[in-house]
């Protein structure tokens, strides 16, 4: 009955009267949720068409996207095609990427072919939202991370789940990752003496985060938590906040709210951030979340994207170190992905897989979460989904129900 009254070929052509002139389709998107259900929609439809070959080439080909990107990215062909809204000559990106001409039309076939650059002609080449989006700094450096950190571990995942005997590796050392780098340290002391990867890994946290709405958008901070607050208020501990960027949006959205925000971290972070922090009126200490929490009853006590890169006995070694912290009028606000038990999206799941290779981590649904904050003496009193994509949400909690 459905497919009677559906025209496919007339569908078929109004999809690509779309492609024709794709700024302007992106143009007439007005709204977000109109733009993410065409995405996803296509990207089903795509999917479910497949035959048997085409499923193995998407899936068998798609180790090829990262490497290759980063080919343009470190030769600058992305950046120098995307400086100007102009069709660019092969001679021209010849010259600007510094590449064989052989080797640049090889490349350049490539790119168009998987939509990463848009052909004018057999000679020139123009750049996409693609191109653009490739051309940023921090979007190159997260491109070097995951070339470097994660594509590793997940090319080794398949022998090191087997070696494993396919047991769930929450909190299991070393990782899939850190089998393949020559190091016997925990991720994150690696980091620590590696300060070009804790570059990359900053970079790739904040671009992870772009775009994304914040918690501070379905909770009004203000009314929730900071009332009748003086200079002396600890308003907002950000518990492993590295660089602050939830600290110095509190600092923005709020910039007469009188009260003190303190950021805790490792010591080798404090020392890189202390300076800019201070100049957004934010302070900063070293902190270990091993230890219990020093400052007692703040207001909010934050943590952002901790509690996933741990397994389920450290989370409550951790948890109990941050009640040391609270009293009555204290919460914890625990900012993380809550996976839905049916129908998760891919951003979720894909967090799960990444957290899973790079630290032996997990994200957890809200039974997890409440389970995991009831083994502590903490209670759970309210889950804030602020975004449906990521499945990101707040968990508040604290010594009661409240
Ligand atoms: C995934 S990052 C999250 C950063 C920040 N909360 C955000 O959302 O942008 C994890 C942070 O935890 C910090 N961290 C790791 N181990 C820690 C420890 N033992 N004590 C304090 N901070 C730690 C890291 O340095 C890093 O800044």
């Amino acid at each position: 009955m459905r497919s009677n009254t559906i025209q496919y070929e007339a569908l078929a052509e109004q999809i690509e009267s779309l492609l024709r002139d794709p700024e302007s389709t992106i143009a007439q998107i007005k709204d977000e949720v109109t733009r993410r259900r065409l995405i996803e929609a296509g990207r089903k439809l795509s999917v479910s068409l497949e035959r048997p070959r085409e499923t193995l080439r998407r899936i068998g080909y798609a180790h090829l996207q990262l490497p290759l990107s980063l080919v343009g990215v470190e030769t600058k062909l992305f950046s120098a095609s995307a400086s100007e809204p102009r069709p660019f000559s092969i001679a021209e990106l010849t010259e600007r990427a510094g590449v064989d001409k052989n080797l640049l039309k090889r490349l350049l076939r490539y790119y168009q072919a998987t939509d990463i650059l848009a052909q004018n002609d057999d000679d020139t080449y123009q750049s996409t939202n693609v191109t653009r989006a490739l051309s940023n700094d921090d979007h190159a450096n997260s491109l070097r991370w995951t070339h470097k950190i994660t594509a590793q571990g997940a090319l080794n995942l398949p022998s090191w789940l087997q070696t494993h005997q396919y047991s769930d590796p929450v909190g299991i050392l070393p990782t899939a990752w850190s089998s393949v780098v020559p190091t016997d340290k925990h991720p994150y002391e690696w980091l620590a003496d590696n300060p070009w990867a804790l570059k990359l890994a900053q970079a790739h946290m904040r671009v992870q985060r772009e775009g994304r709405p914040l918690f501070f958008d379905a909770l009004d901070f203000q009314q929730r938590f900071a009332q009748n607050t003086t200079s002396e208020t600890l308003l907002f501990v950000d518990v492993g906040g590295s660089t602050g960027p939830q600290s110095r949006v509190l600092r923005q959205r709020f910039p007469d709210l009188p009260g003190r925000v303190l950021l805790q971290d490792r010591p080798e972070v404090i020392e890189q951030a202390k300076a800019d922090l201070a100049a957004a009126r934010i302070e900063a200490e070293v902190y270990d979340i091993f230890t219990p929490q020093p400052i007692k009853g703040a207001r909010t006590y934050y943590t952002r994207n901790i509690f996933h890169a741990w397994g389920d006995a450290t989370c409550v070694e951790i948890l109990i170190n941050a009640k040391a912290g609270l009293t009555d009028q204290s919460v914890l606000l625990i900012d993380e992905i809550v996976l839905p038990e049916r129908d998760t999206t891919a951003q979720g799941a894909q967090h799960d897989i990444e957290v899973m290779i790079c630290v032996g981590g997990i994200e957890r649904t809200k039974a997890q979460w409440e389970n995991l904050l009831n083994s502590a003496g903490l209670k759970m009193q309210e889950v804030v989904n602020y975004d449906t994509d990521f499945e990101d949400s707040v968990i508040i909690a604290g010594l009661g129900l409240n």
